[in-house]
């Protein structure tokens, strides 16, 4: 289980996040969800040590990372799929996977079940990354984040810039993973977040304001909190 216990952020002297409470099971996805700026990418940004933390802890299956490097982190059991996805465009889908297993020496060929996962990415082995369509690009970068077996997978808005029919596919993708690992998703798209996830946090202000299992979530006053 990946725990982040009163989490605080900041850039320079702005303070984002203000104790932040979170924890994200096996066998669950949970969704972080809120308006624009409010301090979502940041959370995640802050499981992976790539900003100022000045207080808070965060552990995983009860090791604390949050003192540790970003790689280390990753190499402890964290997979992340940043916002835009940052896959490498010129470099061929063998490529990109294989950077993925750098978190991981022990594997060095990209496992078959990635490919039971996302059989399209088989076929464009060797097809450059930027060649891609977005759901497959998306596909892609979920496939990099997972090749060396984190115990978290982090996706930050996966459906963004995704058509529709693309948008269910990674859904049902990330349902079957859910047996295999945590994941936490930031997402905006709700009809989605209410589709697919089990626990719902919502944030405002960089502080949770709500949280609780997506079913049993006060639809309406969601609604309410995220609109625009
Ligand atoms: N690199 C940065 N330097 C300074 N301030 C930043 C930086 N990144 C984000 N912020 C500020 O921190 C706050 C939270 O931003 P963050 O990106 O975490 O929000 P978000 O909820 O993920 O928003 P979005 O849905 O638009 O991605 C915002 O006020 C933003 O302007």
């Amino acid at each position: 289980m990946l725990a982040l216990e009163q989490v605080t952020a900041s850039y320079g002297g702005s303070r984002v996040l203000f104790g932040v409470d979170i924890k994200a099971k096996k066998g669950e996805i949970t969704c972080l969800v809120g308006r624009n700026g409010v301090g979502k990418t940041t959370t995640v940004k802050s499981i992976m040590g790539l900003v100022n933390t000045p207080s808070g802890s965060i552990t995983l299956d009860g090791k604390n990372i949050f003192k540790m490097p970003t790689y280390a982190r990753a190499k402890t059991g964290i997979g992340y799929v940043p916002q835009g996805r940052e896959i490498f465009p010129q470099l061929t889908v063998r490529e990109n996977i294989l950077l993925g297993m750098e978190a991981n020496k022990k594997v060095r060929e990209i496992p078959e079940h990635i490919f039971e996962i996302f059989p399209i990415l088989k076929e464009f082995l060797d097809r450059k990354g930027g060649d891609l369509s977005g759901g497959q690009q998306q596909q892609l970068a979920i496939a990099r984040a997972i090749v060396s077996n984190p115990k978290v997978l982090i996706l930050d808005e996966p459906t963004e810039g995704i058509q529709p029919s693309v948008i269910w596919e990674i859904g049902r993708t990330i349902t079957k993973l859910k047996e295999y690992m945590a994941v936490l998703m930031v997402e905006q798209y709700l009809e989605f977040v209410l589709e697919v996830s089990d626990k719902c946090y919502v944030m405002e202000k960089g502080r949770i304001q709500m949280s609780g299992k997506t079913e049993d979530l006060d639809k309406k006053k969601l609604q309410e909190m995220l609109a625009m």
